[in-house]
Order: C-alpha cells, then sequence, then structure tokens
C-alpha cells in the first residue's frame, strides 16, 4: 500500500508505503519503461544488482521487483533521511569529526560489499548513503542507488578491458580527476568520490562548490596537495585517510580494511553503534573546531 511520495529523481520517484509480505515499512521506486521515447535501462540494472547484493550488510534489503504495463519497480526497506540530509539539518552545516569518521568507515565497508561482487557504484555521495530506521538498522549505514553500477571484472577475476571514451556516470561534484579526464572508472575512484563526501561532511562545503566548471579539476588537484590548506582543515587524521585514498593507482585493489583503520583514532573510541551526531542534537558539529 502506497502512503506518500518521498521524492523524485532523475529517472524516477520513490514512495513510501507498507507491504504485507514484508515486517517492516517500505519504499518503492518506479521509473516509467519508456520516457522522452526511450527505454530506460537503469531500473533494470538497479534491479539486478540488488537481487546479487542481497545478504550484505550495508546494501538494503529489496522485497520486490518486477515491472507493470508501463513501469519498472523495486520495493525495499525504508531507510532514514540520506547522510547530505542530516548534514543540512545541522545548525553549524557540517557533522562532527566522530561520526564522519564511522560513516567512512561503513562507506568503505559498503564499498567492499560492491567491489568484491566485481563491481564499482560510480555515484557515491552523501546523498546515496542512509542509515537504517529500525532498532537493528539505525545505527548501520547503507548504500543506495545502485543504478550506474558497472561491471569492473571478468567472471574469471580479471580486469574487464577499459573502453577508450565510456560516457561520463556519476555527479560532477564528487568524481575524481581520473573521471574528468573521461577514463574508464575503476575501484580507487569509488574511494575518491567517499574521500569527498567525509571531506564536505567535515567542511561545510567542498572548496569547489562555486567554482565554475572547467576549474573544478584543478580545485580538486589543488585539494590533493599534501599542504592544501582545505585539505588541513579535515584533521590529522582524515587528511592521512585522504593522502592514502589519492594515492591510489588504477589498476590499484584497494585494501579495505587498512584504509577503515587509519580513521581508528578520529573516531574517538565511539563503536560504529553509539550515537550519531543527529541523534545528540549535533552537539559535537556545534561545539568542536579541532579533530
Ligand atoms: N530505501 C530507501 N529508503 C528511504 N529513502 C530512500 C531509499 N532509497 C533512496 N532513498 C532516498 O531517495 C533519494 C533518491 O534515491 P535514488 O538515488 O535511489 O533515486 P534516483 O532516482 O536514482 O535519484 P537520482 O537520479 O537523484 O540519483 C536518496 O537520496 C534517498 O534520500
Amino acid at each position: 500500500m502506497i502512503q506518500g511520495l518521498i521524492g523524485r529523481g532523475g529517472y524516477g520517484q520513490i514512495y513510501y508505503g507498507s507491504d504485507a509480505t514484508f515486517p517492516e515499512d517500505v519504499v518503492i521506486k518506479i521509473e516509467p519503461i519508456v520516457r522522452n521515447g526511450r527505454t530506460g535501462k537503469r531500473m533494470l540494472l538497479e534491479q539486478k544488482i540488488l537481487y546479487r547484493l542481497q545478504g550484505r550488510p550495508h546494501v538494503p534489503i529489496m522485497c520486490a521487483s518486477g515491472h507493470t504495463e508501463h513501469l519498472n519497480f523495486i520495493v525495499m526497506q525504508l531507510l532514514g533521511p540520506n547522510i547530505g540530509d542530516l548534514k543540512k539539518r545541522s545548525p553549524a552545516r557540517r557533522l562532527g569529526p566522530t561520526t564522519v569518521a564511522r560513516i567512512m568507515i561503513q562507506g568503505i565497508a559498503a564499498l567492499r560489499d560492491v567491489h568484491s561482487l566485481g563491481y564499482i557504484h560510480r555515484d557515491v555521495k552523501p546523498a546515496n548513503m542512509c542509515f537504517g530506521i529500525t532498532q537493528n538498522t539505525r545505527h548501520v549505514l547503507k548504500l543506495v542507488d545502485y543504478g550506474m553500477v558497472r561491471r569492473y571484472k571478468n567472471p574469471d577475476g580479471t580486469r574487464r578491458k577499459a573502453r577508450h571514451r565510456p560516457g561520463f556516470r556519476g555527479t560532477l561534484r564528487y568524481s575524481s580527476a581520473r573521471v574528468h579526464d573521461g577514463k574508464e572508472q575503476v575501484p580507487s575512484d569509488d574511494f575518491v568520490s567517499m574521500a569527498y563526501s567525509g571531506a564536505e561532511l567535515l567542511l561545510v562545503n567542498l572548496p569547489w562548490k562555486l567554482v565554475c566548471v572547467e576549474d573544478i579539476k584543478q580545485a580538486k588537484l589543488d585539494f590533493h596537495a599534501p599542504n592544501s590548506p582545505f585539505l588541513l582543515l579535515t584533521g590529522p587524521y582524515f587528511s592521512v585517510f585522504c593522502g592514502a585514498i589519492f594515492s591510489l593507482r588504477s589498476d590499484d585493489e584497494p585494501d579495505h580494511s587498512s584504509l577503515q583503520a587509519l580513521l581508528s583514532e578520529m573516531t574517538g573510541g565511539k563503536s560504529l553503534r553509539e550515537a550519531y551526531d543527529w541523534e545528540e542534537n549535533y552537539r559535537e558539529a556545534c561545539g568542536s573546531e579541532d579533530y
């Protein structure tokens, strides 16, 4: 039963409601089969990938998927507001370092869920990360929106051959410099988008927020420099974490655990299951300057 609209994405709509066969509230994501005279393939891809990823802790549970005469649809568990919205609700317009560290640690685990199956996400950003809403899931980060995923490995585990001119996929603000250069995306590009997402949560805005499109790539490269003032503002632990990500090469298979370990001090000893900033009136985001 559909109860209301959550939002309209670029490709379709998301409603919330209930499903007689699933114990939690659900969302129904729909996409017209034919849009502007073209057959939409995004949701078919998302259905397929979500099906394959079921059972992974950082992937939303999908209860049903299919199509009607005019629509493709996915029914999945209802999650909380996305991290971008939780940041906007903060009076300081940012999140505190122990919260960001724990979001990143879980975000890297979510990337491991996707990468270990041979896929890359290609649209990692705060708006595509949500916590659950039940007692068991409210401190578990879920990565959403699998409509831009691509297989980067062959079934035998070798890398797929890079295409000469792949079309742009993703969200420019969070795309790596390689993606600006029109290169085929690889796992390290998902990590760069994750690092930019974390920096935005800490800094209020990314340094290239108001920069014209032609200059964004250079602003990103400036941010990568070890002595970049913006990078240093993210604090000693996060800047080391970013440094490790920015030095990844395109043929690297990044080690998710060692990247997570770089953030363990930044959690301030808080476990992943302890309260996050929005559960404590954004006390940390508003109070602390140094991390
Ligand atoms: N399972 C869910 N529960 C609650 N909210 C969700 C869920 N899935 C997605 N959302 C919300 O809906 C928004 C859009 O979702 P999603 O990115 O999957 O749709 P989309 O049509 O691909 O959007 P876009 O084109 O903007 O990327 C997310 O930012 C998130 O806030």
